[in-house]
C-alpha cells in the first residue's frame, strides 16, 4: 500500500526505499522491476464477454427489438418470439464480437504511443546520476523521477524538490481545480507531499522518488479505469436525434396497427403478432454492427497506411464530419527548435549583453525549476550563450507560463543585492517595466517588426534589489518596476509537411485556424510562408464571442483556445483541434475531435482522441478521409434501411386495411426482414464514391429524415402499385384477392427485389462508372434479389407458407420494378442537384 512506504520524513521514506536523492543505479532498477514487475495497470481490464453482450443489448434498438420479443411471447406468438429474439442474439453477438476486435487492436495500438517518464539513473554506484527516458512501465519504486508541465504522474511519488508546482488530480478525487503541492518533509493529511498516479502536472516541476507502481498504487487500489469515454460528439448527437425519432415510431406502430384494424376490420388481438413483426421491420437493428465495424475498420487501416491511432472509434467519425480545424503554431506548424537569430538593445543595436541575462535566467531557472527537460526556447538560449549563469548564486525561480507569459529568476549579485532577470512575451515583460508609454509603444512596435521576419521574440528586462526573503517573494510573485534590457529573436523552422497538409485539407473543405500564444506577427508570418492566407489578424482579447471570420487568432491562453473552439461548435461547427503543448489541453478537451502529434506532452496526448504517430501532418488529411469513408457507408445503410423500411411499413399499414386478410404472415415479414440484414452487412465494407468524401460528411437528423420520408413514400408507392398490379392479375379489377399465398409470395419477391434496387441508388455518393467492379454492395443487392426471387417455390419458402409463382406474376411485378427504378434514379437526382 502506498502510506506504508510513504510515510514519515523525507529521510526516512528514501532510506526505506534503499534509495537516495540520487537515484538508483541500473543494476537495482533492473533487479527490482524483476521482483515487482511491470509498472502497469492490472486493471485495464477487459470486459467478458456476458458483459460485453449485456452492454450491446443497452443499444436502444436492440432494446425496444427485445421487448417487442417478449411482448410477442407474453401473448404466445411463438414464431415470432423466437425470430425476433434470434434477431436480438445475432445483432449483439456481431456487435460484441466487432467490439472486442476493436479493443484488442486499440489496446496494441495505445502501447506504441504509451508514455516515456525522466528519471535519474546512474550506470555504477559511484558515478554521476543521469536523466534518462525509459517507459513508464519500466518504472520501480526507488525511481527519482522529474515532473514538468503536461506530464502524467506515472507512479505514486514523494516530492523532493517542488517550484510551483500544480496538479490535476481530479481523475482521483473528483477536484477539477488544480491543487498546489509543496515538497514538505514529514507527510500529514492537510499537506501531503505525494503526488498519485492518475493525475497531471498542470504547471511547475519537481523532483520526486517513486513510492509504489502498478498494482500498488492508489490509482488501481481504487478500481479507477482510467480516463472515461468523452461523450456527446457529433457522432453521437447526431446519431442519438436520428434514433429517437425512430423509436418513438417504433413504439407507436404496434397500437396504431392494433387500433386501425380493429375500427376499420373488426380485426382483435390476433392481429398483434402482425403489427409487432411491422415494428421489427422498421427497426434498423443492424445499426450497432455496422457502426462500429466502418468505425474499427477505418481505424485499423489508418493506423497500418498512416500511423494515426485513433483512440475512441467515434472520433474517426467526428474526424469526417470537422469543418473547421484549429491548430496551434508553435511545436505543430513549426518544429519547436528554435534558434537564436539576434539579441538587439532598446535601440535596436545588437547586444551580446542582453543575450547574457537571458541565458542568466534560462540557467537558473533550469537549475531551480526541476523541469524535466529544458523549454526550448531556454535551451536555444543557453546553447548560443555557451556557459553562463554559474558565476552568480541563483536564489529563486518561477518557470514559464503561458498564462502569464513571463519567466523570472532570483540570482545572488554583488554587495548583498540581488538582480531579478524576467524574460517573456513583450508585451507581458514592458508592462512590468519602469518605461514611458510612448518609450513602450516604441519597443513595442520594434518588437513588431522582429516579429514580422517570421521571429519568436523574447523581450529581456532586469531589477537590482536589496537582498532579502521579502524582496525574492516579490520578484517572484509579481515583479515590476524592471529596466528593459532587450529582444532576443529565434528563428523557428516550419514543419516540413506543414505546409502541403494546409493545402491538402483546403481541398478537403475543411477551414483552418490557427489559435496561438505568439506574436500576432509571428503567427502571420508562419502562416504566409505556409501558404495560408492569414487576413486580419486577431488577438484573443479582441475576440470575445468566438474568431467569426478570423483565420489567424495570437496571444492566446490556453483558456482563450478552449473558449474560441467551445464558440465555433456553439456556431454550429465541427471543430478539430490539433496541439501538442500544455496550453492546448483545454482546447483539445473542448473540441469535437482533439489531435495531438505523438511528440506532444503527455496531458495532451491523453486528452486527444486521435494520436499522430508520425511527425507526418499529412496524416491528418488522410485520417479526414478515413472518417469520411466511415461515415459515408454509415450514412448509406441508414438512408436505404430507414427509406426502404418506412416504404414497406407504409405500405403494409395500407394493404392491410384494405385486404381481408394480413399482406404477409408475421414470419414472412420477419425472415424479409433478415434476408434485408444480412445484405445491409455489406455497407461496412462498402467504398463510397469521391463524391462523399469531398466535403465534411455530417448526417443532419432534420434532412436525413426528411430524406427517409421522401423516398419511404415512393417506395411505398411501389410496393403498392404492385398490390394493384397483383390484384388485377390475380382477380380483375372488381374481384377481392383471394389467393393468399399467391399474393404472399409475390409480395415477398417484390420487397426484395425494391430493396435490392434501393441498395444500389441510394448510396452515399454513389459513382456508377462503367467498367466498376461489383463492390460488397453489388454482390450483397445480387443476392438478395435471388434470395427474393428464389426463396418462394422453395422448401423453405412453404414452410414460411409460400409458393411458386406463374411466370406471367414475375412479368408485372417486373414492370412495376423498372418503373420504379427509374423514379428512384430521377428523385436522387434532383435531390442531389438541389442540395449538393
Ligand atoms: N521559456 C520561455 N521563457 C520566457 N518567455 C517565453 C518562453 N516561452 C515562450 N515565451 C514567450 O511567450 C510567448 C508566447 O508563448 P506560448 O508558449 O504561449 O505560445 P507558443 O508556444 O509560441 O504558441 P502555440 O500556442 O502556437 O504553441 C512567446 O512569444 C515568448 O515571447
Ligand atoms: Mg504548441
Amino acid at each position: 500500500m502506498a502510506s506504508e512506504a510513504s510515510g514519515g520524513t523525507t529521510l526516512e521514506v528514501l532510506r526505506r526505499l534503499e534509495s537516495g536523492p540520487r537515484g538508483l543505479t541500473e543494476t537495482q532498477a533492473a533487479s527490482r522491476l524483476a521482483a515487482v514487475g511491470e509498472n502497469t495497470l492490472p486493471d485495464r481490464r477487459t470486459p467478458s464477454w456476458p458483459r460485453r453482450c449485456v452492454r450491446a443489448l443497452r443499444d436502444p434498438f436492440t432494446a425496444v427489438l427485445l421487448c417487442l420479443g417478449l411482448v410477442s411471447a407474453a401473448v404466445a406468438s411463438w414464431g415470432t418470439a423466437v425470430v425476433i429474439l434470434a434477431l436480438v442474439a445475432v445483432s449483439c453477438a456481431l456487435r460484441a464480437g466487432g467490439e472486442h476486435r476493436a479493443d484488442r487492436s486499440l489496446t496494441a495500438l495505445r502501447e506504441l504511443v504509451a508514455g516515456t517518464a525522466t528519471v535519474l539513473r546512474r550506470p555504477g554506484p559511484d558515478e554521476p546520476p543521469e536523466p534518462r527516458e525509459v517507459p513508464v512501465g519500466e518504472l520501480v519504486p526507488g525511481d527519482v523521477l522529474r515532473l514538468g508541465p503536461g506530464d502524467l504522474v506515472p507512479a505514486d511519488v514523494r516530492l523532493l524538490r517542488a517550484r510551483g508546482l500544480t496538479v490535476h488530480q481530479g481523475a482521483l478525487t473528483g477536484e477539477s481545480a488544480p491543487v498546489a503541492k509543496r515538497a514538505v518533509d514529514e507527510d500529514d493529511p492537510d499537506e501531503t507531499p505525494l503526488c498519485f498516479q492518475g493525475s497531471t502536472v498542470a504547471a511547475g516541476g519537481a523532483t520526486a522518488v517513486v513510492v509504489a507502481t502498478g498494482a500498488a498504487t492508489r490509482f488501481a487500489a481504487a478500481h479507477r479505469t482510467p480516463a472515461a469515454p468523452r461523450e456527446g460528439g457529433a457522432f453521437d448527437r447526431s446519431v442519438h436525434g436520428i434514433s429517437w425519432v425512430l423509436i418513438r415510431f417504433m413504439l407507436l406502430t404496434p397500437p396504431l396497427v392494433l387500433m386501425a384494424n380493429a375500427t376499420l376490420r373488426d380485426r382483435g388481438l390476433e392481429t398483434l403478432p402482425f403489427a409487432v413483426a411491422v415494428a421489427v421491420g422498421l427497426t434498423p437493428e443492424m445499426l450497432p454492427v455496422i457502426v462500429t465495424t466502418c468505425l474499427a475498420r477505418g481505424a485499423a487501416l489508418l493506423a497500418r497506411t498512416h500511423a494515426v491511432i485513433v483512440k475512441r472509434l467515434p472520433a474517426l467519425h467526428d474526424l469526417g464530419a470537422v469543418d473547421v480545424l484549429c491548430v496551434d503554431k508553435t511545436g505543430t506548424l513549426t518544429q519547436d527548435r528554435p534558434v537564436v537569430e539576434r539579441a538587439l538593445d532598446a535601440a535596436g543595436r545588437d547586444d551580446p549583453e542582453v543575450l547574457r541575462w537571458a541565458a542568466v535566467g534560462a540557467w537558473w531557472t533550469l537549475q531551480l525549476a526541476e523541469l524535466p527537460a529544458p523549454d526550448a526556447l531556454d535551451e536555444a538560449l543557453l546553447e548560443t550563450a555557451g556557459p553562463v549563469g554559474e558565476e552568480y548564486d541563483g536564489v529563486d525561480a518561477v518557470p514559464f507560463d503561458p498564462e502569464r507569459r513571463w519567466a523570472a529568476a532570483v540570482v545572488r549579485g554583488d554587495l548583498g543585492r540581488h538582480t531579478v532577470v524576467v524574460t517573456g512575451a513583450a508585451e507581458a515583460v514592458l508592462e512590468r517595466c519602469a518605461t514611458a508609454p510612448g518609450e513602450r509603444d516604441r519597443l513595442l512596435a520594434l518588437a513588431a517588426r522582429e516579429a514580422d521576419a517570421g521571429l519568436r521574440v523574447l523581450a529581456v528586462a532586469t531589477a537590482d534589489r536589496p537582498a532579502g526573503a521579502g524582496t525574492v517573494h516579490a520578484a517572484t510573485a509579481d515583479p515590476r518596476g524592471l529596466a528593459f534590457q532587450g529582444l532576443v529573436t529565434f528563428r523557428d523552422a516550419l514543419a516540413p509537411t506543414a505546409a502541403e497538409a494546409l493545402r491538402e485539407l483546403a481541398g478537403r473543405g475543411v477551414t483552418v485556424k490557427v489559435l496561438t500564444g505568439d506574436h500576432p506577427a509571428t503567427a502571420a508570418r508562419a502562416c504566409r510562408d505556409l501558404g495560408l492566407d492569414p487576413g486580419d489578424v486577431r488577438t484573443a482579447a479582441q475576440l470575445p464571442d468566438g474568431p467569426g471570420g478570423a483565420t489567424v487568432v495570437a496571444r492566446c491562453t490556453p483558456e482563450d483556445k478552449a473558449r474560441l473552439v467551445a464558440a465555433l461548435r456553439a456556431a454550429g461547427h465541427t471543430v478539430g483541434y490539433l496541439g501538442d503543448g500544455v496550453n492546448d489541453v483545454a482546447a483539445l478537451c473542448a473540441a469535437d475531435v482533439g489531435i495531438a502529434p505523438r511528440s506532444a506532452v503527455g496531458m495532451a496526448r491523453e486528452s486527444a482522441d486521435v494520436v499522430l504517430a508520425d511527425k507526418d501532418l499529412t496524416a491528418i488529411g488522410h485520417a479526414v478521409t478515413a472518417g469520411r469513408h466511415a461515415s459515408g457507408n454509415i450514412g448509406s445503410y441508414l438512408r436505404v434501411t430507414l427509406s426502404s423500411n418506412l416504404g414497406n411499413v407504409v405500405a403494409m399499414l395500407a394493404a392491410g386495411l384494405l385486404l381481408p386478410f394480413l399482406p404477409m404472415l408475421p414470419a414472412q415479414v420477419l425472415a424479409q426482414n433478415l434476408c434485408f440484414d444480412a445484405a445491409q452487412l455489406a455497407f461496412a465494407h462498402d467504398r463510397p464514391g469521391a463524391a462523399a468524401l469531398r466535403g465534411p460528411a455530417v448526417l443532419r437528423p432534420r434532412s436525413f429524415l426528411r430524406f427517409v420520408v421522401g423516398f419511404g413514400m415512393l417506395n411505398a408507392l411501389a410496393d403498392l402499385a404492385t398490390f394493384a398490379v397483383l390484384a388485377l392479375a390475380l382477380h380483375g379489377p372488381d374481384a377481392a384477392v383471394d389467393d393468399e399465398a399467391v399474393f404472399h409470395s409475390a409480395w415477398f419477391t417484390e420487397n426484395l427485389l425494391t430493396q435490392a434496387v434501393v441498395m444500389l441508388l441510394l448510396r452515399t455518393g454513389r459513382r456508377g462508372g462503367p467498367g466498376r467492379a461489383p463492390g460488397p454492395v453489388g454482390l450483397a443487392a445480387a443476392g438478395l434479389a435471388a434470395v427474393g426471387v428464389l426463396l418462394p417455390p422453395s422448401p423453405l419458402g412453404s414452410a414460411l407458407g409460400m409458393t411458386a409463382l406463374p411466370a406471367a406474376y414475375y412479368l408485372l411485378p417486373a414492370v412495376v420494378l423498372g418503373l420504379y427504378a427509374l423514379a428512384l434514379a430521377a428523385a436522387r437526382t434532383r435531390q442531389r442537384r438541389r442540395q449538393p
